[in-house]
């Protein structure tokens, strides 16, 4: 697995081969609002991204960019080589490849938990249905949650919920995912139960970048972790470096902040 280099504030680090993400001078806007100013950043296979920041400060507009939820309107994406602009052959072959779980789930409610994780196998995948019902049946085991299979998803607590929204993404077999902060909808006592799925799928090597304010986490798997403020990357470093010493007066106030909840 790759392990990231430290690197120093707002520092970038130099384009390698093994890049699967790189975001070179992206800006945003909605309206007149400048919502992402400047972004450089390149992440390599298998790292872990912990993104956190003020709220506003444009973290899930981010890393809704990278499989184009969002659009850009300057500087460039891309993704395992592929350029995200307005090419819709291009955003379907990255959305292929890049996942994401969202705060609040986002399950079909009319649908059982196995429908859930077969739709799109079955449908964009055009697996066999047997064989995308293994498929789900193996993640929902490994997400700890197989009995569960044929209830509806209100019939399940948030911290399930979660759970098995992530085993969707992983019936996708993605290569990367996009964690847009999985816990913060959840009553505290289910928080631990979808980070520890997150720690083990980190654990394996999967590339995730997550926005989040589970800094224990962050501790635990992170490679870096960036700090962004005001639609800017104000600070990007090792897990170490981050916490023990960081740069930015805005980094160490919004810590201190974070930390003392
Ligand atoms: N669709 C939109 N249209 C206009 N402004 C938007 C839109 N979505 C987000 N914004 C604004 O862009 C800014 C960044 O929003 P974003 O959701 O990315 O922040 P965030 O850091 O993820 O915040 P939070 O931690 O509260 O989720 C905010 O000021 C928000 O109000």
């Amino acid at each position: 697995m790759t392990v990231a280099t430290e690197t120093k504030t707002g520092a970038v680090p130099p384009p390698s081969s093994e890049d699967v993400i790189t975001v070179t001078k992206m800006n945003k806007w909605y309206g007149n609002f400048h919502v992402l100013k400047d972004i450089d950043l390149s992440v390599r296979k298998g790292e872990r991204i912990v993104i956190c920041g003020p709220s506003g400060s444009g973290k899930s507009t981010l890393i809704r960019t990278l499989n184009r939820l969002e659009v850009y309107q300057q500087g460039e994406i891309t993704v395992n080589d592929i350029l995200l602009g307005d090419d819709v052959k291009n955003i379907e072959a990255v959305r292929r490849d890049v996942c994401m779980v969202f705060q609040h789930f986002n399950l079909f409610p009319h649908m059982t938990v196995l429908e859930n994780l077969t739709l799109a196998p079955i449908w964009v995948r055009k697996m066999p249905k047997k064989e995308a019902n293994d498929l789900a049946m193996h993640y929902l085991e490994r997400v700890r949650i197989a009995e569960q299979a044929h209830k509806f998803p209100g019939q399940l607590s948030g911290g399930q919920q979660q759970r098995v929204a992530i085993a969707r993404s992983l019936c996708m077999q993605p290569k990367i995912m996009l964690f847009d902060e999985p816990t913060s909808a959840l009553d505290p006592e289910m928080v631990k139960e979808v980070l520890d799925v997150m720690v083990e799928l980190a654990k394996e090597g999967m590339t995730m970048l997550c926005v989040t304010h589970e800094m224990g986490f962050a501790k635990e798997v992170a490679d870096r972790v960036i700090f962004m403020d005001e639609g800017q990357i104000i600070e990007m470093a090792g897990p170490h470096e981050f916490f023990d010493n960081p740069k930015s007066e805005r980094t160490k106030l919004f810590l201190s902040q974070i930390l003392s909840h």
